[in-house]
């Protein structure tokens, strides 16, 4: 279980309190309005952002003081972060920790996961090199190769078309799932959760709240979410 307790995460005058339980190996959606604090939570959570108050748990240990690269947690963004002057092998070659010549066994556990993701044969081109679509798809290897519990995803995939999407959506939680990972998704369409998430948490200003199963949720918004679901 990941534990935000009695949580704060601040960032400039801005804080979000959260106090909430997200349970290991399950999709939870993160959903509210834009400026809520939805992607404070995932930077929060991450070590990115500064947490104020409380504590957080991932399985019972405390990681609050934990710096961003020591906590159990990979992320996702829409900007993917791959470097223009690496090639694929090496950008996701960047989640073993190998240097700019990888070793033929890290070649093999890249050119393995990259079969997976759907990018067989692309290891040596540079993210110029890639569509916009490919490039989620590197960002996605790495993310996966890094073998963190906790898959945190920003909107990695809100520049791509309604149907890539939704594609990467899938593909994601399906691989991140297999993986046995703990995945926390911001979205803004309530038919993402409603496909691919067992519970959302909504972000209302200055507050995360528990999850709510993802039906539910839905169905019978809480009040503070029934005028954003519409
Ligand atoms: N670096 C920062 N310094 C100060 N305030 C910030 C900073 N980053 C974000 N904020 C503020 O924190 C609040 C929450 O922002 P956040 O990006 O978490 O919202 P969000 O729900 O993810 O929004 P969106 O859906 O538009 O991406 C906003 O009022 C924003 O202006």
């Amino acid at each position: 279980m990941l534990w935000c307790k009695e949580a704060e995460f601040t960032q400039g005058a801005y804080a979000l309190a959260a106090d909430l339980r997200i349970q290991t190996g399950k999709v939870t959606a993160v959903i509210g309005p834009s400026g809520a604090g939805k992607s404070t939570l995932l930077g929060g959570l991450a070590g990115f952002v500064p947490q104020t108050r409380g504590a957080l748990f991932w399985k019972g240990t405390d990681i609050t003081k934990l710096a961003p690269a020591k906590r159990p947690v990979s992320m996702l963004f829409q900007d993917n972060n791959l470097f223009p002057h690496l090639t694929v092998l090496q950008n996701v070659a960047l989640a073993l920790g190998a240097k700019l010549k990888p070793s033929a066994d890290v070649r093999n556990r890249v050119e393995t996961m990259l079969k997976h993701v759907g990018l067989d044969g692309l290891a040596d081109r540079k993210p110029a090199e890639l569509s916009g679509g490919q490039q989620s798809r590197a960002a996605l290897a790495r993310a996966l190769l890094q073998d963190r519990d906790v898959m945190l995803m920003d909107e990695p995939f809100s520049a791509l078309g309604p149907g890539l999407k939704a594609e990467m959506l899938d593909l994601s939680v399906a691989l991140a799932k297999e993986a046995g990972r703990t995945v926390l998704m911001v979205t803004h369409d309530p038919n993402d959760a409603a496909r691919v998430a067992d519970a959302i948490v909504g972000v209302s200003p200055n507050k995360a709240w528990p999850p709510v199963a993802t039906q539910s949720f839905l169905s019978d918004p809480p009040d503070v979410f029934v005028d954003y679901l519409g």
